[in-house]
């Protein structure tokens, strides 16, 4: 079973063309479902390693270039993914899929996005963000006076004065677990504003359980948490991720449309094999 391997700004990605349904007849005749399946192939060391994984599938309104299926490395399936999406496109373009401007499918809704650099940047339209409120918390000791919104998927976030010293995985495990957000819980997004229009995000993602190096609906998040705030002053917003790249957030000062623009970069292509499964 060919599968690729993308990240983009280290959240990282399998990514299987299953168009003609080659995916799922592969996990049936193992006898699988798809979250052992998924469980399996993102596991580091026993498997590829990722993040997440994406199946490429046809449409199902030929006006789009393709439908996804996202799963998180639990196994989970998120409604919608920034960097999984980055990766999808840049897969589609060079697969001849889509060309440079690309609508696909997702369970969040219909997702546009441009290729940029031969796709080597992908720019995508977010949906729009819904139900800010602000949220306080006193988990571990810590009151933690944030916000949430969606960008997407669910989003957590809080300011903080310091981020590089902070204990992401335990502060964000409380807060993703946290009654104020059951039943599907939340990614938990920590920033610090680190210059006009910048600012450095630290995110524990839901579905990994852990912190990624990046997370591009999380980024947009705590963008327009900190335009929404005034902590920012607008469009564009630089975000500094963990693992060192640097996202781009433009946003129209209403909020009707949100971009989430940075690198991608094709690992490698390979083959799965039946004995991962067995
Ligand atoms: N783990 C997230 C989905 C992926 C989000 C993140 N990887 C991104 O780039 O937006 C969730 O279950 O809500």
């Amino acid at each position: 079973m060919r599968f690729s391997k993308l990240h983009a700004s280290g959240n990282d990605f399998v990514v299987l063309d299953n168009r003609d349904g080659k995916v799922y007849s592969f996990v049936n005749d193992l006898r699988l479902d798809m979250k052992d399946f998924v469980v399996k192939v993102c596991a580091f060391h026993t498997g590829v390693g990722a993040d997440g994984l994406i199946l490429i599938e046809s449409p199902d309104d030929p006006k789009n270039h393709f439908k996804w299926q996202f799963f998180n490395s639990d196994g989970s399936v998120a409604e919608m993914c920034g960097n999984g999406s980055r990766c999808a496109v840049r897969f589609a373009y060079e697969r001849g899929i889509a060309g440079q401007e690309v609508r696909f499918e997702t369970l969040a809704g219909i997702i546009k996005a441009e290729v940029l650099e031969k796709g080597r940047r992908v720019k995508v339209l977010l949906t729009k963000p819904k139900d800010y409120r602000d949220v306080t918390l006193d988990v571990k000791g810590t009151r933690l006076e944030g916000s949430f919104i969606n960008t997407g998927v669910p989003h957590f976030v809080v300011r903080v004065e310091e981020i590089d010293s902070l204990d992401v995985v335990s502060l964000g495990r409380a807060v993703r677990f946290h009654p104020a957000f059951e039943p599907k819980g939340t990614n938990v997004n920590f920033l610090q504003v680190v210059g006009e229009n910048k600012i450095k995000v630290r995110t524990y993602e839901r579905g990994v359980e852990g912190e990624t190096l990046a997370c591009g609906t999380g980024a947009t998040a705590c963008a327009i948490v900190s335009y929404l705030k005034g902590w920012v002053k607008g469009s564009p917003v630089d975000v500094f991720t963990k693992g060192g790249d640097l996202l781009r957030i433009h946003f129209l000062p209403d909020l009707q449309e949100v971009y989430l623009e940075g690198p991608v970069v094709w690992v490698f292509d390979g083959e799965l094999r039946e004995e991962l499964f067995l």
